[in-house]
């Protein structure tokens, strides 16, 4: 059901590419998300081009390979991956809002030369490396250093919860320096640089998740992006990637809900369909109501994007707003389905458990609770 019919406003391209993106999900990913989900593993290598082929990484950037879309058929494309899982959707986050997008905005021609286009295709993967073993919500206190050495800079440090970080062919990795917060393009392989996989996760297991450790890392002069000095290089990166949480999260929650109202339909408890008691339609209503409000939310922010108005309080709006409305859909879903609520043989606890990581990662919900707060009162609360 989609009694709002929010999708009623899109363009004929952004239906498209909904469509494009919803089969290219149903094909590749769903009968096999189960599976990476439980062995914990994600098929980087073999999606990536898939996904570049179809103009999915970078999608919203213009020029070096990049298709140049609106916001909002970047975000469409979000939510429909994000159906799938927020694993894939995070892959193509961090490939296109955080890595490439940093180089994008910050990087030299030679720089964007050299990285986008392939980044583009799918063909080179990237990471992006701000928070640390210490550092999460408040990195502006950032441990990991940059020192110049004649014209070289060495890199010192650790990050910590980098999403493709073991199969990236570059990290993005921001560094404090004498001049203050930068960011520096390391490739895999440069010597004294290593990631490694963070496991036993039960939350985004279909994601690569790892620590980066910078050991006296020699980079050449140009390895720095020259574009920002400062914190708010990684942080405008962010708000990017966050746009496209505040639509993945409406897919995440429609899968829930989708298989919420299926299993309703068909389980009999009582001689009846579950679905015909009061409190299970109460509780699918509600799912409805959630989504239609969420996806509404996405697209108004989407169409503020697309006209250059939007604010980072817009974009935290949406973030806190869409993963809670995400998260209660699915907790809600996974009571319809009972003992089967909590198998993988249904979407619906992978959904709610990777919306755990969702609610976290792109800042926390305390954290966005607290810009809103701000931008109500005036006053920073933050720090004590
Ligand atoms: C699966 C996954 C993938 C990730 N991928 C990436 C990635 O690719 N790149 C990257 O750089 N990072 C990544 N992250 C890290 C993520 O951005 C951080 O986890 C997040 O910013 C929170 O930091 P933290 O976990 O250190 O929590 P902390 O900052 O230690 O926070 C712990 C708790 O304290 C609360 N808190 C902190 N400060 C305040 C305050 N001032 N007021 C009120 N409450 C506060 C938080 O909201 C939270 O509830 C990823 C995380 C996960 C789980």
């Amino acid at each position: 059901m989609d009694v709002l019919r929010v999708d009623d406003q899109l363009t004929d391209e952004e239906r498209m590419i909904r469509d494009t993106v919803r089969t290219v999900v149903a094909e590749k990913v769903l009968p096999n998300v189960g599976e990476w989900f439980e062995r914990g593993v994600f098929p980087a290598r073999e999606l990536g081009p898939e996904l570049g082929k179809l103009g999915l990484l970078g999608m919203h950037l213009q020029g070096y390979g990049c298709a140049g879309m609106s916001a909002v058929a970047y975000g469409v494309a979000c939510r429909e991956l994000e159906a799938g899982d927020s694993g894939l959707r995070s892959f193509v986050s961090v490939q296109g809002s955080l890595a490439m997008a940093a180089i994008h905005k910050f990087g030299s021609e030679e720089q964007k030369q050299e990285w986008l286009p392939r980044m583009a295709a799918g063909e080179a993967l990237g990471c992006f490396g701000l928070t640390e073993p210490d550092r999460g919500s408040d990195p502006g206190d950032m441990r990991t250093h940059a020192r110049r050495d004649g014209s070289d800079w060495v890199l010192n440090g650790a990050k910590m919860w980098i999403t493709n970080g073991s199969v990236a062919d570059v990290a993005v990795v921001w560094a404090r320096t004498d001049e203050g917060i930068r960011g520096f393009l390391v490739p895999a392989g440069t010597p004294g640089f290593s990631a490694s996989d963070i496991h036993r996760k039960l939350s985004l297991r279909a994601s690569v998740t790892s620590e980066l450790v910078l050991d006296d890392v020699r980079l050449p002069a140009d390895a720095v992006l020259p574009g920002v000095t400062g914190l708010k290089g990684p942080l405008s990166c962010l708000s990017e990637a966050r746009y496209g949480i505040l639509w993945g999260t409406v897919g995440a929650g429609r899968a829930c809900y989708e298989a919420a109202v299926e299993y309703a339909k068909t389980r009999e408890q009582f001689g009846r369909p579950i679905g015909a008691f009061q409190l299970t339609q109460e509780k699918l209503a509600w799912m409805e109501v959630a989504l239609g409000q969420a996806g509404l939310t996405a697209l108004h922010i989407g169409r503020l994007k697309d006209a250059g108005k939007v604010t980072p309080q817009q974009v935290s709006f949406g973030k806190l707003a869409n993963v809670r409305a995400a998260l209660d859909v699915a907790r809600q879903a996974r009571t319809v389905l009972g003992a089967n609520g909590i198998t993988l043989e249904y979407p619906v606890i992978r959904h709610m458990n990777n919306l755990e990581s969702v609610l976290t990662y792109e800042g926390t919900q305390e954290i966005h609770t607290l810009v809103l707060g701000q931008a109500i009162t005036g006053i920073p609360a933050y720090r004590g």
